[in-house]
């Protein structure tokens, strides 16, 4: 279970973003969280990712309270979070090749035995042909580097995905192409997903359920 109770969080203490905010999702679930520009939905998916330290509230992540975020999080907790973000190239290192940002999650977190083959077979899942693993994020499309981002959220087979707008900037077969390995891997592992957006239609058909912003901000 993810679980966030009254989560105040912002980029300044003294005006936060969002205030008092409760969220859950059950394992397995796939919750769409839909409003309108601006009003927090990517701070709180990032509070729910760990990536983002709140200034109030609870994050509970099966059952054991997150006392840290960011880097100084356990790193069994921060690698049981997939994210995607709307932007593959400010996320992307502009530096690594394909293979190497697919890679990254296993590198950084010391499991270097079978990176290529696990690589080759997530390549494969999201759609990219071997020729393109050797580029760079500036030589393949925002579609092709998005493919990537997505096989590197799931390299270390994560209980939780977080999709933050990741569709925006893609054409409707990326976008069903990219939501249909997300349906896949859950279907396969049990994971639960908070995807973010502002597509109702995209987020109903995606999702088990569909939460307005403006009804958690009043609750
Ligand atoms: N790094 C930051 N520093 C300061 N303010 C920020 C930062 N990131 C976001 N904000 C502000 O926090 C508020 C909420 O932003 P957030 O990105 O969470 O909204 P959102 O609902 O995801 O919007 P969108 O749908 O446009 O992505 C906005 O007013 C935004 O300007």
């Amino acid at each position: 279970m993810l679980e966030l109770t009254d989560i105040t969080a912002g980029y300044d203490r003294n005006t936060p973003v969002i205030r008092g905010i409760s969220l859950s999702v059950a394992p397995g679930e796939a919750v769409g969280l839909l409003g309108p520009s601006g009003c927090g939905k990517s701070t709180l998916a990032r509070v729910a990712a760990l990536l983002h330290h709140p200034d109030a509230g609870t994050l509970v992540v099966d059952g054991t309270p997150v006392r840290r975020w960011r880097h100084r999080a356990p790193r069994e907790q921060r690698t049981a979070f997939g994210v995607v973000f709307q932007q593959a190239r400010l996320s992307a290192d502009p530096r690594l090749a394909l293979t190497d940002l697919i890679a990254e999650p296993l590198r950084a977190t010391g499991r270097r035995a079978g990176i290529a083959d696990r690589v080759r077979e997530l390549a494969a899942t999201v759609g990219l042909t071997t020729d393109l693993l050797g580029r760079r994020p500036h030589e393949v499309s925002d579609g092709q580097l998005q493919r990537a981002c997505l096989a590197r959220a799931l390299v270390l087979r994560p209980r939780w995905l977080v999709c933050d707008e990741m569709t925006a900037m893609l054409d409707a077969s990326t976008t069903a192409a990219l939501v249909r390995v997300v349906e896949d891997y859950r279907a396969a592992t049990g994971a639960g997903l908070l995807a973010v957006g502002h597509d109702r239609v995209l987020l109903d058909r995606w999702c088990d359920r569909t939460v307005e912003w403006a009804a958690l901000a009043r609750s």
